[in-house]
């Protein structure tokens, strides 16, 4: 294993992220020697500020507003809820997982034969081709490497106006520095870090949630039915969802804050809060690292350009530098890291068996009840003038759902318009949904038409059950009748020609403005 002062690895990683934490994982397998280097947490925004601890307060919130039901014959007595106690335990959630993953790197230190993973803390910048420089407190060293990997990330989006203090106005970085719960907050951005917090925070039923969305749909880029029923299951929970409405300022007082939010109607609106959530996207981390002194500049968005094997694409020969992750531009995703982090070693050890499919990700969105998402929607179909048919299938008709009590939830489907019916996307959304999305990923991966779905056997009772039903549907042979059920199975669809259905994304109605 080389000595991270007289080095020269085989991978330096910058960043321990889910890409490069996979990188270097999957360079072991190789017997690579690597070095990881990390400026903050082990696990970046995969564990800490991020997935794994947002999920953790999630599935504790979503336990809490279970427990506070009282239409199930039972009823809990004296519930309650205090913040330090949820951050302690969404801080021991990372914990764990963090120790798994030093636990990893330990056990190849001093095999060198199996490879490794020198693990190192400190801030790193490009200072050649083959030098990074890490910086910590107290020090600066070189490290030199054959390849790298840059899995920086992002980071949350800053509004021109509005400075974070990280104590009043904030951003999910400071989610777990909070001390107690708000009672007042509102939400600045309704994409999917907005929703999630607006789900949690009401869920614990301790604050008056205010999300604002400055269109007329939270989720902007999910069609108008998926997004219509978030915002009206966030409504349900108690949030207050500010349609159309612009933040114009937040004035700091003492002890509030006031918010000026003007709404296209043209009428303006003053809401007192303790808290303000920063929630509108987040930008790639390449500052300061030394990109100037390997001749790479990031693109108009601020990402790095890169090819499918993840090497950096510019005018330079960069054969051995390649980026990964949040930083690259694809969906901001733990998944497509992670996915990233394992392509480049391949490409590293010319090993690539696939070029990876970005059309078929899916996406988990942790509200309530949680949506998932795979493929195409309607609203990318219209863009592409792509003719389908769609099939809408309540939970309401699927036995184990009304075994569970909760059948507020619906499968939807869309096929190629066709003799083939090929399976192009589903949305589904109430219990379980994020765990039967891949099934559906893998019917796409392969190609897969509804006749193929027909022949296997769903078991029952299932809340999957859905799924065949809603293929049955598009081939009129479903056991309930769209004529008996007209709100629970609605089969539509679109052809190119027909006129949009789907409210265009924000950038088009700015375009059109
Ligand atoms: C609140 C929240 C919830 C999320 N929930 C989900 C979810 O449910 N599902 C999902 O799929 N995705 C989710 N995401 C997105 C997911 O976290 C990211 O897509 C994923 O973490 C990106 O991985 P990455 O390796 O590219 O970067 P990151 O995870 O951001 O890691 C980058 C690492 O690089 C380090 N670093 C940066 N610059 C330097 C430097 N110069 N030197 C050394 N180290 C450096 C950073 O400290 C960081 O640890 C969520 C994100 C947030 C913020
Ligand atoms: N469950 C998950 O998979 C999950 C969870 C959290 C985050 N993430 C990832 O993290 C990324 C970032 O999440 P996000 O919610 O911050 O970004 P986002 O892109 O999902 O949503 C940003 C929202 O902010 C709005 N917005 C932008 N500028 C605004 C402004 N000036 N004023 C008011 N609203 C404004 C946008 O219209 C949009 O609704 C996501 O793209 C996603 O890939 C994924």
């Amino acid at each position: 294993m080389p000595d991270i002062r007289d080095n020269n690895f085989d991978i330096v990683i910058i960043g321990s992220g889910p890409g490069g934490f996979s990188a270097a994982n999957r360079a072991l397998d190789y017997g690579l020697h690597v070095c990881l280097i990390e400026k903050s947490h082990l696990g970046g925004a995969g564990v800490i500020n991020g997935v794994l601890t947002s999920k953790t307060m999630y599935e504790l919130s979503m336990d809490y507003s279970v427990a506070a039901r009282i239409d199930r014959g039972y009823r809990a007595s004296a519930l309650s809820v205090d913040y330090n106690q949820v951050r302690h335990t969404v801080l021991e959630a990372a914990r764990e997982k963090q120790y798994q993953m030093r636990s990893q790197i330990e056990t190849f230190t001093n095999k060198p034969s199996l490879g490794s993973i020198s693990l190192v803390n400190g801030h790193a910048r490009f200072l050649n081709e083959n030098v990074v420089e890490v910086s910590s407190k107290n020090e600066a060293f070189e490290i030199s490497g054959k390849h790298f990997i840059i899995a920086t990330g992002a980071s949350p989006r800053q509004l021109p106006d509005v400075k974070t203090d990280g104590k009043r106005i904030i951003t999910s970085d400071d989610i777990l520095s909070l001390s107690r719960f708000p009672e007042r907050m509102l939400i600045i951005g309704s994409g999917i870090i907005g929703c999630e917090f607006a789900t949690i925070f009401s869920n614990f039923n301790q604050t008056q949630v205010h999300l604002l969305d400055r269109s007329n749909r939270v989720l902007p880029y999910e069609d108008d039915d998926v997004s219509r029923f978030v915002s009206n299951n966030l409504e349900k929970n108690g949030v207050e969802v500010h349609h159309t409405a612009q933040l114009r300022c937040i004035r700091e007082h003492p002890d509030h804050l006031e918010v000026v939010l003007d709404y296209a109607a043209g009428h303006s609106k003053v809401i007192e809060v303790d808290l303000a959530l920063v929630a509108i996207g987040r930008v790639p981390n390449t500052k300061d690292l030394g990109l100037e002194n390997i001749g790479v500049s990031p693109d108009k968005r601020g990402m790095l350009c890169v090819k499918d094997s993840g090497q950096l694409e510019s005018t330079k020969d960069h054969k051995n530098i390649y980026a990964i992750g949040d930083i690259t531009g694809h969906t901001q995703l733990y998944s497509v890291a992670e996915f990233q982090g394992r392509m480049a070693v391949e490409s590293i050890m010319n090993n690539v068996c696939y070029t990876p499919d970005y059309s078929n990700m899916s996406t988990l969105m942790f509200f309530k009840p949680e949506v998932a998402a795979v493929g195409a929607n309607e609203k990318t179909l219209q863009e592409k003038s792509v003719g389908y048919r769609a099939v809408f299938y309540s939970n309401a008709l699927v036995n184990r759902a009304i075994a569970m009590r909760n059948t507020h939830g619906f499968v939807k489907i869309l096929v190629s318009n066709d003799n083939k019916q090929r399976i192009l996307g589903m949305r589904a959304a109430g219990p379980q949904a994020s765990a039967f999305i891949v099934a559906v990923a893998h019917l796409i991966n392969q190609g897969n038409s509804v006749s193929e779905v027909l022949k296997i056997f769903y078991p029952h009772p299932s809340i999957t059950e859905g799924i065949q039903e809603c293929m049955r549907a598009l081939a009129s042979k479903s056991i309930y009748k769209p004529l008996a059920f007209p709100d629970h199975i609605i089969v539509s669809e679109w052809n190119p020609g027909d006129p949009i259905t789907q409210t265009p994304k924000d950038e088009e109605i700015k375009k059109n403005k």
